[in-house]
Parts: C-alpha cells; structure tokens; sequence
C-alpha cells in the first residue's frame, strides 16, 4: 500500500516537542512523490529532522519546503571510501587489449578467478558478451568501436567506484580510443596514495599468426575469404600500446603479456602477472 507523503524541515520548537519524544523523527532526507518513496541511507555529515505532512500536501509545488538542491547535494552519502574499506580494496579497472584470439577472455576469466581465490571482488566486462546486450546496436566501423570502448569504459569506471576491481577484455584496438579510458580514470580514488589513474592496460601481445592459427570462432578464415569485412588484423588495424617498456611512467600503467620464445604462458600464469602488479601497486588493499 502507498501512502502519499511530502517531508518537511521541522522548526525549531518542532524539534525539541520531538526531542520530549512525542513523537518519533526521522534523521532522513526523503522527498516523496505519489506512489514513489526513495529513502536514502542514514547520514554521516549533516542531520535534518523531518516529518510527514499530510497526504494533501502530497505534490510537491515551487513553494515547498524541501531542502535546496545543494542542502541535498551535500547529504547524499558518496561511500567511495567506506565501500574500499569493506572490500579491503581499491576500485580500479584492468583493461585487456588485444587481437581477436590473443586470450583476453581467457586471462579475465583466469584473473577475476584468481582475485576471488585471495577475498577480492572483480567484474569481467567483455566485448564480445557486451556486444549482444548494451553495445547490440554497434558494429565495427571505427566510429562503431569508438562508441563500444566509450560506453564500456563509463561502465568500467561505475564497477572502479563501486570499488570493484573491473575486468574489461576488448580488442579496443585504437590507441585514442583507449587514451579516452584513461583519462575517463583519474585518481579520484587515490588521493593519498602513488596512483595517478586508477586503470592499468594489459596489452595481450600475441603474434596475429598464433592468434589466427587459433581461431576459435573461425572469423579469421571468413575474413582471409572476404566473407567478413573490416576484421582487425586482417583487414583493419591494431594499434599496440607504446607504453608496455619496464619502466613504465607512473602517469600510464601498462603491462604486456607475451610468448616466451614460442611458448605462451599458461592462464594462470598470465593471471598472477596481472595480480602482482595489482598487489605491487597496492591495489588489493584498501
Ligand atoms: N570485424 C571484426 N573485427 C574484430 N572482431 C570482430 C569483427 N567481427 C566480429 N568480431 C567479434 O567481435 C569481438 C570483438 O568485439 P570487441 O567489442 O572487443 O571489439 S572492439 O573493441 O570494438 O574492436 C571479437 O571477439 P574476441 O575474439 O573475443 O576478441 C570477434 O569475435
Ligand atoms: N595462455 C593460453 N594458452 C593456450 N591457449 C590459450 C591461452 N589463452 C587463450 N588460449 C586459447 O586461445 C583461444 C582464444 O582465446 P580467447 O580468450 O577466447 O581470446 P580472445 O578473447 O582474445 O578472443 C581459446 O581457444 C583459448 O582456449
């Protein structure tokens, strides 16, 4: 059942019939409209005694009393911090770049698997499951690409807020397009720490001859036949990262994964790459 209310400020001789306990006050800043009550968590900072008008006042109008939208502003409960703490971690996003084939998938699922094993929350973004729902509308015209790195990476940076650690696998194969996510990162979440960006690219750099030699979807073999147009790697271009060196500056975290000689490292080992540089960069704690 839904009972129409509006909240007000209370006065101050309000406030003190309350405090007498006549009658129980809620420390909650709620506007109300018919049919749809929001209640937002107890507040920290800054404590507002309210208490139902009655149903007829139920429409908010210009003149009423609600706190201004900066009082609102500055009771909403950001969280960022307290939400790292619960975790023991800092939100952050791994972003695998890649050709189609270099094992993106395969070290996020590896990775999220391996953070788990040590108590920490992670989320897979993956372009080729992001593609059949949120990016279904896009194709892989550069414009196209441009658009599906965008909205993953707005998504990615929601996940990092959360506090999460986000996971997101996609060929993402221009270089400004993947400079977007960066910036998209500051270091919002890590004002007393080294990070300056809370995103580190891991650069899947396995040779477009393996990555073909695999073809799990077969879409190198269409694309070498022309049944499949504007294929990365074949027929459209992958931009590798240049900042994958060993000493890579602190303002762009980058790492890369590679064969040794012929041999590619296992998924698990690919995974502990990753997981090391985390820990070394202290993001797996809060
Ligand atoms: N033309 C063309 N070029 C590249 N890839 C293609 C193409 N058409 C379909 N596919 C399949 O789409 C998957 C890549 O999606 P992404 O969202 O990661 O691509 S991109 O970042 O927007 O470039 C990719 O999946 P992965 O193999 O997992 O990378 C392919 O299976
Ligand atoms: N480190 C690895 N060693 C051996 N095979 C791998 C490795 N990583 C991926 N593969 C295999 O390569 C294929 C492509 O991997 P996938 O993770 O789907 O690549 P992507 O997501 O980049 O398209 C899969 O068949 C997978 O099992």
């Amino acid at each position: 059942m839904t009972e129409d209310l509006e909240w007000r400020v209370l006065s101050e001789s309000e406030k003190e019939r309350e405090r007498k306990g006549r009658r129980k006050s809620l420390l909650l800043c709620v506007s109300t409209f018919i049919h749809c009550h929001c209640f937002l968590p107890t507040l920290s900072t800054q404590q507002h005694t309210i208490k139902p008008l009655s149903p007829s006042h139920a429409i908010p109008t210009p003149h009423s009393k609600f706190p201004s939208d900066s009082d609102t502003q500055s009771l909403f409960f950001s969280g960022r911090a307290e939400r790292q703490k619960l975790l023991n971690q800092k939100g952050c996003v791994v972003w695998i770049t890649g050709l189609s084939g270099s094992g993106k998938s395969t070290l996020a699922c590896s990775l999220s698997r391996e953070l788990y094993s040590r108590g920490k929350l992670s989320y897979v973004l993956d372009g080729d499951n992001l593609r059949h729902g949120l990016n279904k509308d896009l194709g892989f015209k550069a414009e196209e690409r441009t658009e599906n790195i965008r909205r993953t990476g707005e998504v990615a940076k929601l996940f990092a807020d959360a506090g999460l650690i986000c996971v997101a696998s996609l060929i993402s194969p221009y270089r400004r397009d993947r400079d977007t996510c960066r910036s998209m990162l500051p270091d919002a979440n890590f004002i007393e720490a080294r990070h300056h960006e809370a995103i580190l690219i891991v650069f899947m750099n396995m040779p477009l001859e393996l990555c073909e030699l695999r073809d799990p979807k077969g879409l190198y073999k269409l694309a070498r036949a022309g049944k499949i147009k504007g294929f990365t790697g074949i027929d459209d271009p992958y931009e590798p990262p240049l900042n994958c060196e060993v000493h890579v500056p602190e303002a762009s975290k980058a790492i890369e994964i590679k064969q040794d000689g012929d041999v590619c490292p296992t998924p698990t080992v690919m995974a502990g790459q990753v997981v090391t540089y985390l820990e070394k960069e202290g993001f797996l704690e809060h």
